[in-house]
């Protein structure tokens, strides 16, 4: 492997092509191939990925592809899989493949089977949630479980949050779920303020266990349950653990027996698929968590053994490179036609910005091509009536991955046909446009005079060629949820791959934390404080005056 992309025959061969790709239309691709859907389309699972509504040719895919081959990423794929300390900052491997490896293949770091403490762990979550959803797991006054507080932050609440969320239809009638991360007292305060104590269950989700965010509502909770309950016994009804730390999780009075352990080499935004998840598997079961598994095995599959010429997520991982380092995109956009995937950019958001946003290769370099793209989105059609003007005739360009269900969960009249029409309709639109003389028509059509269609017809011109990838599946099932979750974290993968970066450290959200510490101290102090910038001086000192006039 060549030490930079940059350096590579096809990035070179790409950085041509793409002048030469400026000039041509999609519009124009499509008339010129009838067979355009069949060609640029894939099946994997239940899910049909069209990557057909793109600016590409047979060419662009080559070029694409010999770069992925230039770039090893057949060898990142075999690496990762195999459990190689790919993770070179932290030293660590990159399993959270593992933790759904629904084969009796071995997965062997350091001389053992990593599957036998997965195992275990899967068989404790099984017992325990089993026990909860029944009721035989009981509050301290002996009354079954009604609410599960998950405290996390990062990966140790989206990944959850999103999934519970996503699959609240399958959820546990009796059980509500409830996600607590930010420190700001608001959250868990008003959390909590409904909730009855001697019915919920915490469950403290943090890696490290020393998160500060999430120690600091974990030990309110706790006093806000001993509040109620009088005696530190209850903690052991009303708390468990999900965490690599035990000593951590010991410390803060949790019994041993309430841990649900999971290991380094699953990064954090990466982990609902282990005990992280626990929250997902109270609220749909261990069997569904298990078909969440599933689903995600399924793409792992695909994905190690698939050509690269028809591996999704590899397909996906270029596209978004072409984007990203031949047109000048800056952003992507994921638009989830289905109510459910409400919170689906959001995590999105986290496994992709904090896994390739980085400026400094493997080896500590400077990288010289742009990397991680800014990921946003929300629901459509929400989003048509919010942002989807700039998408369509702004001037910035933002691929965009429209997701939708074939079935709606909640069949209501006509919605779900209208739903779906607005799905396919945007990415038509987007593709194809409105020329000059089409929206001259259009109003002529309307009976507007001459002067007024000239006047006019610029504003209703849409430029088009604007691309869009669309995953269709058939339900959202925790099975097709695990496997729409596993195809963009192994784009994240490819795309990182291809860049040289280590997409699993996330060194660029210390500093800020090192810096919060250094000034908690200085706020407790009453005289005004000097050591910083005027800027952050100044703001402190003010904040310190309107607290002491209360
Ligand atoms: O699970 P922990 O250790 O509390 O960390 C929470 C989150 O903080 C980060 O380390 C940084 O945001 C994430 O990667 C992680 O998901």
């Amino acid at each position: 492997m060549t030490r930079n992309t940059e350096q590579t025959p096809a990035w070179t061969a790409l950085k041509a092509h793409a002048q030469d790709m400026k000039h041509v239309h999609m519009r124009t691709l499509f008339d010129e191939d009838p067979d355009r859907f069949g060609m640029f389309s894939r099946r994997v699972g239940s899910i049909l990925f069209d990557f057909s509504k793109n600016r590409i040719t047979d060419t662009t895919m080559d070029l694409l592809l010999a770069l992925a081959k230039e770039r090893g990423v057949d060898e990142g794929i075999a690496a990762m899989f195999a459990g190689e300390r790919i993770n070179v900052t932290e030293n660590r491997a990159v399993l959270h493949t593992a933790l759904r490896n629904r084969s009796d293949r071995p997965v062997v770091l350091d001389g053992r089977d990593v599957m036998v403490d997965v195992r275990a762990v899967w068989e404790k979550m099984r017992d325990f949630t089993q026990m909860v959803r029944e009721g035989v797991w009981t509050g301290y006054t002996g009354k079954a479980i009604t609410d599960v507080v998950n405290i996390g932050i990062g990966g140790s609440d989206l990944g959850p949050k999103m999934a519970t969320m996503a699959l609240a239809h399958y959820s546990h009638p009796r059980m509500r779920f409830h996600f607590v991360s930010n420190v700001d007292g608001t959250h868990l305060a008003t959390t909590l303020q409904d909730l009855s104590p001697e019915t919920t269950l915490f469950l403290v989700a943090s890696k490290t266990f020393t998160t500060q965010e999430t120690m600091t509502n974990a030990w309110s909770a706790r006093n806000w349950l001993l509040d109620h309950a009088g005696d530190t016994q209850a903690v052991a009804r009303h708390f468990v653990a999900m965490s690599t730390n035990q000593q951590g999780v010991q410390d803060f009075g949790i019994d041993p027996d309430n841990m649900f352990v999971f290991w380094d080499w699953v990064g954090g935004r990466y982990s609902l698929w282990s005990a992280i998840g626990l929250s997902i598997a109270l609220s749909i079961g261990m069997d569904g968590f298990e078909e969440l598994l599933q689903g995600a095995y399924e793409i792992d599959e695909h994905f190690r053994t698939a050509a690269l010429v028809d591996n999704v997520p590899v397909i996906m991982g270029l596209l978004g490179i072409w984007y990203r380092n031949f047109m000048g995109a800056q952003s992507q956009a994921i638009l989830p036609y289905d109510q459910y995937l409400e919170r689906f950019p959001a995590y999105l958001q986290q496994a992709d910005m904090e896994s390739n946003g980085k400026s400094v290769t493997r080896e500590g370099e400077r990288v010289a091509s742009q990397t991680g793209p800014i990921l946003w989105g929300e629901p459509g059609t929400n989003g048509q009536h919010a942002f989807y003007q700039l998408l369509h005739q702004g001037t910035t360009l933002v691929p965009c991955d429209f997701l939708a269900p074939a079935h709606s969960l909640h069949p209501l009249g006509d919605h779900h046909e209208k739903l779906l029409a607005n799905f396919f309709a945007q990415t038509e639109a987007l593709m194809r446009g409105r020329t000059l003389d089409e929206a001259k028509a259009e109003l002529a059509s309307q009976g507007l005079s001459p002067l007024e269609i000239e006047k006019l017809a610029p504003h209703k011109v849409f430029p088009g060629n604007r691309p869009s990838n669309s995953l269709l599946f058939e339900r959202l099932d925790p099975q097709t949820l695990g496997s729409l979750i596993a195809l963009y974290e192994h784009k994240i993968f490819v795309q990182g791959w291809i860049w040289g970066i280590n997409s699993f450290d996330q060194m660029g959200v210390e500093l800020g934390k090192e810096l919060a510490g250094r000034i908690l101290p200085e706020l407790v102090q009453d005289e005004p404080v000097m050591v910083h910038d005027s800027s952050t001086n100044g703001l402190i000192n003010y904040w310190k005056k309107l607290r002491r006039k209360g």
